[in-house]
């Protein structure tokens, strides 16, 4: 099938890509010319694991090309997916003007039949926007009778795994109230969907609310166990053993229950406060998620909290090691990083931090712009000389087990605080290291 792919972020890549990959072909449009150079000359512009082979191989079969030329990408494409941003505006809503910006483009240019499909994160109600911008377009041009499809097709994919989990989804969700929209989009989800069924179709509304109702759920959990840890460490329990322990039960499970830095990225924290806006929009406050989002917030000051307990609050003259920058493990994403408050929180004590991530180091340095306080290093080791104490804030594989003598060496003093909980507290006393981890008290 032709597609076109508006947006070559994280979702409008990989879906081009991996669509592209089942035989599709595919064009990805962007705005942006840089992007588009990158993906010209053979590279992508995110770190993704896996995403560089699948675009390479596609490009190579011609089955798969970018461009900024916006007629040509709605001219090719019977289905045309919008992934661009959807940010936070200012008061907490989503910010719809590039996803109608993107309508809009299409409205000017198409000529047949389109099917065009939001797989951006939008809040209910966009589909009749995009439809409403599209079709004013067409009067504009004396088509207004053109016959065109709006469907919500959200994306749950996760940095860092995105390729997989678009490949193998967990559910494919289709919000559609127009019958040859459906049938395109079963023949085009088919082969991400022959084991079992995963496509769930349903009206379009319902689609759009899917998609925050899945990431606030989420969101709760993870802002649930840092409530629980912070009360654990008060009366002596250990959150890694009430997780373990509640997480055996089939109805609670054991994923997205890890207590930690705080969640960041780009999609809990700016959707949880677009469901929290457009509920209050509405007229029905969602107590629970705003203290979610509150909890969260205190969340990525629990930290230097800790370090502050332990040094006290003039930090001038200390250097403190990080290991991990981006938001996650396996992106260079820095979008809402937990350790970008971390940084500030220190620095603004007076310390200095030397940081390492094993990828997301020229990202980090773009965001924080030059800096005397901070330093990049391009070896886990290299950040620990001369600090005052470690502080992990990603939980890289490589971070896992690490050469715990290094630490202890290089270390003026061996303090750790393990915004992850990678360290058992218990070898930790016993190399003599002290630890502090989230919810399971001090090792000291
Ligand atoms: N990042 C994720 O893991 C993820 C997962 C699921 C859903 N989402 C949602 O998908 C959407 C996109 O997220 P992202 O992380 O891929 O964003 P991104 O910022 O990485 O990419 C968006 C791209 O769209 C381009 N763009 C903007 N306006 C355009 C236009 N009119 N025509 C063509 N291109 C245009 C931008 O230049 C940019 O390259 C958001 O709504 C997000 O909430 C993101
Ligand atoms: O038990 C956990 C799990 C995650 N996190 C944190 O939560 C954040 C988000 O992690 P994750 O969900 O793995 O990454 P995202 O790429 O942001 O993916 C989320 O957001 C996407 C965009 O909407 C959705 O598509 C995905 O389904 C949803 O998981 C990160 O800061 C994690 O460190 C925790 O603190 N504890």
């Amino acid at each position: 099938m032709k597609v076109t792919a508006i947006g070559t972020g994280y979702v409008g890549l990989v879906t081009g890509a991996c669509l592209a990959e089942m035989g599709n072909h595919v064009v990805c449009l962007d705005v942006n010319p840089e992007k588009i150079r990158i993906l010209n000359e053979g590279q992508i512009p995110i770190h993704e694991p896996g995403l560089l082979e699948v675009v390479r191989r596609n490009v190579e079969a011609g089955r798969l090309q970018f461009t900024t030329d916006v007629d040509m990408a709605v001219q090719h494409g019977t289905m045309l997916f919008i992934g661009v941003g959807t940010p936070p505006d200012e008061d907490g809503s989503a910010d719809l003007q590039y996803v109608v910006a993107a309508a809009r483009s299409i409205g000017q240019r198409m000529t047949d039949y389109k099917v065009i499909v939001d797989k951006s994160t939008v809040p209910v109600g966009t589909a009749d926007k995009v439809r409403a911008a599209v079709k004013e377009e067409l009067v504009k041009r004396g088509l207004g009778d053109m016959a065109f499809a709006v469907v919500s097709n959200p994306e749950f994919l996760k940095e860092g795994a995105a390729v997989e989990d678009f490949s193998k989804p967990d559910r494919i969700i289709v919000g559609s109230d127009d019958e040859q929209a459906t049938l395109l989009m079963r023949a085009l989800y088919a082969p991400f969907n022959r084991t079992q069924d995963r496509m769930v179709v349903m009206d379009v509304r319902s689609a759009e609310f899917t998609k925050y109702a899945a990431n606030a759920m989420l969101a709760t959990r993870i802002s649930f166990m840092n409530e629980l840890a912070l009360l654990a460490e008060r009366v002596g329990a250990d959150i890694e053993l009430v997780r373990r322990g509640i997480g055996s039960d089939p109805r609670i499970g054991y994923q997205f229950l890890y207590a930690g830095a705080g969640y960041g990225g780009s999609c809990f924290p700016k959707d949880v406060k677009a469901l929290v806006k457009a509920a209050s929009d509405a007229g029905i406050p969602l107590k629970v998620l705003t203290a979610v989002e509150e909890a969260n917030e205190r969340q990525k000051h629990v930290l230097v909290d800790k370090v502050v307990a332990r040094f006290g609050s003039d930090l001038k003259g200390r250097r403190f090691a990080i290991w991990g920058l981006a938001f996650k493990p396996n992106t260079d994403d820095m979008r809402e990083a937990p350790s970008l408050v971390i940084i500030d929180e220190l620095t603004k004590r007076g310390a200095t931090v030397a940081a390492y991530d094993p990828v997301s180091m020229p990202e980090t340095a773009r965001v924080l712009g030059p800096r005397d306080d901070v330093t990049l290093v391009d070896r886990a080791e290299a950040a620990l000389q001369g600090a005052d104490a470690l502080l992990i804030v990603t939980e890289w594989k490589e971070f896992r087990t690490p050469d715990f003598d290094a630490i202890k060496g290089s270390l003026k003093a061996p303090v750790v605080f393990d915004g992850r909980n990678l360290y058992d507290p218990k070898l930790m006393k016993a190399l003599g290291i002290e630890h502090y981890g989230i919810g399971r008290g001090a090792t000291v």
